[in-house]
């Protein structure tokens, strides 16, 4: 690599954005480059940055593994329950997911992200045919002060027309499958949870909010030359219901302690299994029952990994707000009811920035 390139990346910003974003690299190529340093725009502030003294050892506190090879079991549904009450976020072993699916999913992400920056490019903002999907870098660039080290294909699911004009190719059916045998676990998880709040039925109605509308992510975190300095994903809460996320065996992603401090812990890859994350929507609807788990994931110095996070959200046009049987119990309203659409709006246009999504809910 010739060692003007980075050079030229820190004093002209406009070079790096060009080659990141305008030609399709991304971070993956970057790193490709064979930096010697981080470029500044990475640079996280300090307070980002993960560092050892905020690790709890994985001997003292981690989350909850929960088998959910017999889900009808009592003890299972106290398990996720109070799982997402406590940490709102858990492991799942012996699910309906088969093995190879999963395989099959990280053999697609690494595919797709594999493809030339040219072919990658086509499903960028400005070239995908539909705002579905949408292959970026970093979180939400444009509203970032520091970037983010990550590439991303994000595919919101509308139907299978669109799905055979628009998605790529090379991860289009590896989605769809992992996407549909994700489904019968869902439902488990998300029928538990709702008896857990004295919710009976699944309706039409509560199907929709509960699991309307579905994004399915395949995250590319590719090798960084100074990985302390920067992060995979910074601080945040996913504002889905249910997030269902396959990780590799490389690791990195940790959630937040539940004690309140700056404290963070590992979820160790399992193979085979999935890890359940709360979102904002779920924390929402069960009037703050559940909890939203923030989280981040950190850059590494060595290996390559991917992670396939599939958000399960109410629909667009659906008003999320306390569900009545919460409000029907004499609760008081913690949040009020706002259009999703216009929720994931305002995630979206801001930097990650812990929590703070839930603020846009909350009864003033
Ligand atoms: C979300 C909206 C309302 C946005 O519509 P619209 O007003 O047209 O906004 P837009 O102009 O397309 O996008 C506005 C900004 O949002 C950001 N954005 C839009 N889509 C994405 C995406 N898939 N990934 C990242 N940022 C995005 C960009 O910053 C956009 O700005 P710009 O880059 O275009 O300048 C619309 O697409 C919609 O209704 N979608 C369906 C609902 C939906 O998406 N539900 C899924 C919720 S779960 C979910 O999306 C979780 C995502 C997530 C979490 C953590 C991460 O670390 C991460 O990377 C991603
Ligand atoms: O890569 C991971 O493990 C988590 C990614 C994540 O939090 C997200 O995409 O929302
Ligand atoms: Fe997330």
């Amino acid at each position: 690599m010739a060692p003007n390139i980075a050079d030229q990346f820190n004093v002209d910003s406009s070079a790096l954005t060009d080659f990141v974003i305008n030609q399709g690299n991304g971070v993956k190529g970057l790193s490709e480059l064979g930096l010697k340093a981080l470029p500044k725009p990475y640079i996280q502030p300090e307070s980002e940055r993960m560092c050892m003294s905020k690790i709890i050892p994985q001997h003292k506190e981690s989350i909850p593994i929960i088998d959910l090879s017999n889900p009808a079991e009592p003890t299972v549904a106290k398990a996720v329950c109070d799982a997402a009450e406590k940490w709102g976020s858990f492991q799942i072993v012996n699910h309906d997911v088969p093995f190879e699916v999963l395989e099959r999913i990280q053999e697609a992400t690494h595919h797709f992200h594999g493809l030339p920056a040219e072919e990658k490019h086509k499903y960028s903002k400005e070239n995908s045919g539909t705002i579905n999907v949408r292959f970026g870098t970093s979180f939400s660039p444009k509203a970032e002060k520091s970037l983010e080290w990550k590439d991303f294909l994000s595919l919101f699911y509308v139907s299978e027309e669109e799905t055979a004009k628009y998605w790529p190719p090379v991860c289009r059916d590896q989605v769809l499958e992992y996407m549909r045998s994700s489904e019968v676990v869902i439902k488990q998880l998300l029928q538990i949870l709702m008896n857990g709040l004295n919710v009976k039925e699944i309706d039409e109605t509560k199907k929709s909010l509960l699991m309307g509308s579905v994004r399915t992510n395949l995250n590319y975190y590719p090798i960084c030359p100074n990985p302390e300095l920067t992060v995979g994903v910074g601080r945040h809460s996913d504002v889905s219901t249910l997030t269902i996320l396959f990780q590799d065996d490389i690791g990195g992603l940790y959630v937040k302690g539940n004690q309140g401090e700056d404290s963070w812990i590992h979820v160790p890859p399992i193979k085979g299994s999935l890890v359940i994350n709360v979102g904002d929507a779920l924390q929402i609807l069960s009037n703050g029952r559940y909890r939203s788990v923030e989280h981040r994931v950190v850059a590494n110095g060595t290996n390559n990994r991917i992670s396939v996070p599939i958000f399960v959200n109410p629909r667009p046009n659906d008003i999320i707000g306390p569900l009545p049987e919460i409000l029907e119990i004499g609760e008081k309203p913690i949040y009020k009811n706002v259009l999703y659409s216009d929720y994931v709006r305002h995630f979206y246009r801001k930097a990650h920035d812990g929590k703070k999504t839930l603020a846009y809910a909350a009864v003033a």
